[in-house]
């Protein structure tokens, strides 16, 4: 092992890391909070300065990712469509298998100059995690409860707002609607069978309502759908805590532009071409299993200096409160000072360690793991 990585598998540099992620975060969770009034003055300043506040917060992850841990990315494309990234709204389709797979998604919205405009149809309970969830609110997510009958029109609301959105967005959709694992996995094929599809290798069967609305909802807003498919080198299981330690991770993303005119506008015709898409998605894992690499092309655009930036200056600007409450604690003398301190660390680190947890499969919900009755059509 050489020194750089020992120097990264260290607890106190991951300390100090989440210590500058937290801090910064909260910081401009307070800056978001102050925009409120500009908003009755002037929405779409509001949205470009929380568009930039925002950037502030996710860019740290994605340099995490790309400067600390060296994850390569490479994408799998046709140059044609390659032109069109970043200057167009588009609807993101990306399967739902690995815990790092929406850091991925953010490291491309990066690299095409989209990521503090990057939006998600994402589950109601994280919008309270703390920095992540609270930037999301101001950032104009879309988030949904999971229950159709609750979700038909606080999500059709939430996308008709994006009408008149100042700067180009990609609107990322996990149409699996949860994370795939072998029990979620076996259930949603139940269901598939049940409904007379074909069965799926490498995917849940898509959820069809949330797709359907977002198109009819974006379009004229919106003018492509990309359909992504990731996979990592040599069958690795890249996790949060993996990025933190400095282990480099390969990742290959396929992506097809497919004009939004060309999906169907009746939900019946719409539910039945997003199946086939993914039954299109599972012979291009299937591929990739067998050779190790999507069809096509490989145009991998490079990584930008400026979420490393982002992180060195929040990274300085904290490093002198941080030496001097540590210098002036010391020189106290006082235990119950160093006391007060150290349980205030520990919380600090045990929130953070939670938000990790979120992204952890492990402990990801139970959405998708009722059983079904076979005869469901
Ligand atoms: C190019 C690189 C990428 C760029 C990235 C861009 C942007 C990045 C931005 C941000 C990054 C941060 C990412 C954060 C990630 C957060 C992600 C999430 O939170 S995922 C979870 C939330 N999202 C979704 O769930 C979306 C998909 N879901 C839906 O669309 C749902 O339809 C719904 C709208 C949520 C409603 O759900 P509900 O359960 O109420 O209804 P459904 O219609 O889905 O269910 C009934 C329907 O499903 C059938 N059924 C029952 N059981 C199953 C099963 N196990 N599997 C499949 N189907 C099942 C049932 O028979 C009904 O069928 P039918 O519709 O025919 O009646
Ligand atoms: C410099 C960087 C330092 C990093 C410090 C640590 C930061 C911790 C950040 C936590 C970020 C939390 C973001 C949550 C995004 C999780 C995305 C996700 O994958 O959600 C799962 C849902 O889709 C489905 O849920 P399940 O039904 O599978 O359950």
């Amino acid at each position: 092992m050489g020194f750089l990585q020992l120097l990264k598998s260290q607890f106190l540099c991951h300390l100090f890391m989440c210590y500058v992620f937290l801090v910064s975060g909260l910081i401009i969770n307070l800056l978001q909070l102050c925009t409120l009034p500009l908003w009755l003055v002037s929405k779409q300043l509001a949205r470009r300065v929380n568009i930039r506040l925002g950037y502030c917060i996710s860019s740290q992850m994605v340099a995490a990712l790309e400067w600390w841990s060296g994850t390569e990315c490479t994408l799998y494309t046709d140059p044609k469509s390659y032109q069109l990234y970043g200057k167009e709204n588009a609807i993101v389709v990306l399967n739902h298998a690995f815990e790092i797979d929406f850091l991925c998604g953010w490291t491309f919205c990066e690299r095409f100059g989209v990521l503090g405009s990057s939006k998600v149809l994402a589950k109601k309970d994280l919008s309270y995690v703390p920095v992540i969830g609270w930037m999301w609110y101001f950032l104009e997510i879309v988030f949904c409860k999971r229950k159709w009958e609750e979700d038909r029109r606080t999500v059709a609301e939430s996308l008709q707002n994006l009408h008149d959105y100042p700067e180009s967005f990609w609107f990322l959709l996990f149409c699996e609607g949860t994370r795939f694992t072998q029990k979620k996995h076996q259930i949603s094929m139940q269901v598939a069978e049940s409904k007379g599809l074909p069965k799926l290798k490498y995917h849940l069967l898509p959820r069809t309502k949330g797709f359907w609305v977002t198109v009819q909802n974006l379009r004229g807003t919106a003018t492509a759908v990309y359909d992504s498919t990731l996979n990592f080198r040599d069958k690795e299981t890249p996790t949060l805590r993996g990025i933190l330690n400095g282990k480099k991770y390969h990742a290959d993303l396929y992506v097809r532009r497919i004009p939004l005119e060309l999906i169907p506008e009746d939900e019946a015709e719409c539910a039945a071409w997003l199946h086939k898409l993914y039954q299109e998605k599972d012979t291009f894992q299937e591929h990739y299993s067998k050779t190790g690499r999507y069809p096509g092309p490989t145009v991998t655009p490079p990584r930008r200096p400026w979420s490393l930036i982002n992180w060195l200056f929040w990274s300085s600007l904290l490093l002198y409160p941080l030496v001097l409450l540590l210098t002036q604690l010391i020189s106290s003398g006082s235990i119950l000072t160093i006391l007060v301190t150290v349980v205030l660390c520990s919380a600090a680190s045990l929130g953070v360690s939670w938000m990790i947890g979120q992204t952890e499969i492990d402990r990801g919900s139970t959405y998708g793991t009722k059983e079904v009755p076979l005869n469901n059509n």
